[in-house]
């Protein structure tokens, strides 16, 4: 079922200095930001030779990541996302095998114009996974 890792997520509470940080202090390259309001947050990522790193704020007042940052105010990691090839058969195996999938189930489009879904992170010891369909 999972292909490569897309990407590892860490929540901020500053995008500005995050991005800073990794495009100045460790010189990286960072994609301008993308407001992604229906996700409810706002992101860069960070390029690499093998995968990606999103870095995420909240954006609005009901977004997901917020008790998040409650819980860790300078922010941590926050999410892993694995490549699929068909997000809905992966979906119904996972529900098949007893896993949460966040939402309606419906695959929402993510920040690269894919179908993504996330899977509770306790049942994936203490990970939240998202599965992004390339
Ligand atoms: C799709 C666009 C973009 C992309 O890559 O393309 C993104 O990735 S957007 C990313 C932001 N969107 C999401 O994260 C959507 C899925 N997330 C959720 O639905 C919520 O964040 C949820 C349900 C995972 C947690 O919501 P909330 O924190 O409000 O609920 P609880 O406080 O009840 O948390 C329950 C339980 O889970 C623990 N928790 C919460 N977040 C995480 C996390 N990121 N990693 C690990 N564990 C997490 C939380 O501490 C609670 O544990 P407990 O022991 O019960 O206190
Ligand atoms: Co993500």
């Amino acid at each position: 079922m999972l292909g490569r890792v897309n990407h590892v997520a860490i929540a901020v509470p500053d995008l500005a200095a995050a991005t800073a940080a990794y495009r100045d202090t460790l010189g990286a390259t960072v994609s301008a930001p993308q407001a992604l309001p229906e996700h409810g947050v706002t992101v860069v990522f960070v390029e690499l030779p093998n995968t990606k790193i999103e870095l995420l704020q909240p954006l609005g007042t009901d977004s997901p990541i917020a008790a998040f940052l409650e819980k860790s105010p300078s922010g941590g990691m926050h999410h892993i996302c694995y490549e699929v090839g068909d997000i809905l058969v992966a979906r119904d195996q996972l529900i098949r095998g007893g896993a949460r999938v966040l939402g309606n189930g419906q695959p929402k489009i993510g920040a690269h114009g894919k179908p993504v879904l996330f899977l509770h992170p306790k049942d994936f010891f203490g990970t939240l996974i998202e599965l992004e369909q390339v």
